[in-house]
């Protein structure tokens, strides 16, 4: 790939969000979409949207809806195009490599290409997964590090090479019929990277990380969609840029209707959740967007996927739809059974802490507030299916456990559980019928009285025990409202 094409350039200077839109528009309409061009564009505009927001003096300007977007100019783009194709032309001889598909030799010398060039600071900061932050900045995260070698192999014209994304790590697969994979970045903290391995079966076989051999395979398309996915419109813990936001969504409409996500779960979640914040009009909702990640999950992925599932959970707590919120988180957990936990799977186990012992704790005391208004026959607490899905939940997290190397539950998981079980009624928890996997059936309303009446003791003393810390505690901000505070998307101010 030589410098940028008459055709691209003519789409400069880039003045208004309409005009990214145009430009990856004519992208998209190639088998070969720029990756390099267009990662940089987005790096340049989200680092003046979030990082280096010009602070705009005149008073009367920060108080209209007159957008902030920046002028994007030829020179600046070609500038860092320019560095990036040279970098990786200089550093690769392709004479050594006559082959039409590439090598695993060549892959590890592309990843060091990359790799030799990073600071070793900061890896799991915002704004580092473009290639506008590596020529920039010398940094990329763990899935711009991946990224950037497959830009670098679209520039060295081999086609065979593309992304391979987990839902928390990301690699590459190559070679005739993509039938190799290699790893080009690292992953988490404190572990050695493993660049140039191929991913085995056994790494992969009941892996979370690995997707159980169920990863996103992309293809050109699909890599724009990642880069657009993985645009980052935060400008601080508490604000979003309403701009980069805005960009962000309309281009994922954008490859939704061309049919890129189609294969693509956490990209469709990301749309739902920017319909959330702010919904199209025209558009789907959220929920139908969240359906079609989970359906893509099970039509594409053998239904391995955790992420689509947790997405739903999420949006259904917070619009307070308690009854839906536990049946997706069932599921969840019901995906993720299937998995070994072991210690580079954090990311999914921090996903379920928080839903066991953070949610659902939170939303049983709403509606325990809510009976107090008499409304309780609608209330989960007296519903039979979200006492038969809170089980399920946490039926699906002890199967996890099983035969893992790595133990899943502790002490706060039992507490917690206790406490939310005590917030059925005990007339919901005699309705539900047990029938294990073997068929067999098994009431849970105890034949015993008095097993019914020790359970109750256990419950009620934890509940003792419960107010008594609460009484304790009084004075102490909760973390979690903080955090609540944080992860809410306030206008930009
Ligand atoms: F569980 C839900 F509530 C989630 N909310 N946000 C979630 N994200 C946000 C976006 N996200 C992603 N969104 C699109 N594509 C990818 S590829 C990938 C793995 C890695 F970064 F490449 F290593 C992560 C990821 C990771 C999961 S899950």
């Amino acid at each position: 790939m030589a410098g940028l094409r008459e055709i691209e350039k003519q789409f400069f200077p880039l003045q208004k969000i309409q005009d990214v839109i145009d430009l990856f528009k004519n992208e998209l309409k190639d088998n070969e979409p720029n990756l390099t061009l267009m990662s940089i564009v987005l790096g340049v505009i989200e680092n003046i949207l979030t990082v280096n927001r010009a602070v705009s003096s005149d008073a009367d300007k920060s108080n209209t809806l007159e957008p902030i977007f920046p002028v994007i100019e030829l020179s600046t783009i070609e500038a860092l195009y320019t560095k990036f194709v040279t970098h990786i032309k200089r550093s690769v001889d392709k004479t050594k490599f006559p082959d039409k598909f590439a090598t695993r030799e060549l892959v590890k010398i592309v990843s060091d290409v990359v790799w030799c060039c990073l600071s070793k600071s900061f890896k799991d900061r915002a704004h580092l997964q473009s290639l506008y932050s590596f020529l920039t900045g010398n940094k990329l995260d763990c899935f711009g590090v991946a990224f950037a070698v497959v830009a670098a192999f679209q520039i060295l014209e081999y086609n065979d090479v593309h992304l391979s994304l987990s839902e928390d790590h990301a690699w590459v697969v190559f070679g005739e019929d993509l039938k190799e994979t290699a790893e080009v970045t690292w992953h988490g903290k404190g572990n050695e990277d493993k660049r140039g391995q191929p991913i085995t079966a056994s790494v992969v076989e009941k892996s979370w990380l690995y997707l159980n051999g169920q990863p996103v395979i992309c293809n050109r398309h699909m890599e724009v969609a990642a880069i657009v996915s993985g645009i980052n419109p935060s400008i601080n813990l508490t604000v979003d840029s309403v701009e980069m936001g805005s960009l962000q969504q309309e281009l994922l409409w954008l490859l939704y209707d061309l049919g890129h996500l189609s294969k693509y779960p956490m990209a469709l979640g990301n749309l739902g959740d920017l319909e959330e914040i702010s919904p199209t009009p025209g558009r789907p909702p959220p929920v139908d967007i969240f359906e079609e990640s989970i359906e893509s999950s099970k039509v594409h992925y053998h239904n391995q996927h955790v992420y689509p599932y947790t997405y739903l959970g999420g949006y259904h707590y917070r619009n307070h739809n308690y009854k839906k919120a536990l049946k997706a988180w069932a599921e969840a957990t019901n995906a993720v059974k299937n998995f070994n936990y072991n210690r580079e799977d954090e990311e999914i186990y921090k996903e379920f802490l928080e839903v066991g012992n953070d949610l659902i704790p939170t939303m049983m005391k709403h509606v325990a507030s809510e009976n107090a208004s008499r409304i309780h026959q609608t209330s989960i607490s007296y519903d039979p299916d979200c006492y038969a899905d809170f089980l399920r939940f946490y039926d699906g997290i002890c199967e996890w456990e099983e035969d893992s190397k790595t133990p899943v539950l502790h002490i706060t998981w039992a507490k917690q559980l206790v406490n939310s079980l005590a917030k059925f009624d005990p007339t919901v928890r005699k309705l539900i019928h047990l029938i294990s996997e073997d068929g067999e059936e098994s009431s849970s309303s105890s034949e015993s009285d008095e097993e019914s009446e020790e359970e109750r003791e256990i419950i009620q003393d934890e509940n003792r025990n419960q107010k008594k810390k609460v009484k304790a505690k009084k004075g102490k901000t909760h973390d979690k409202d903080k955090s609540d505070k944080i992860n809410g998307k306030a206008e930009d101010s």
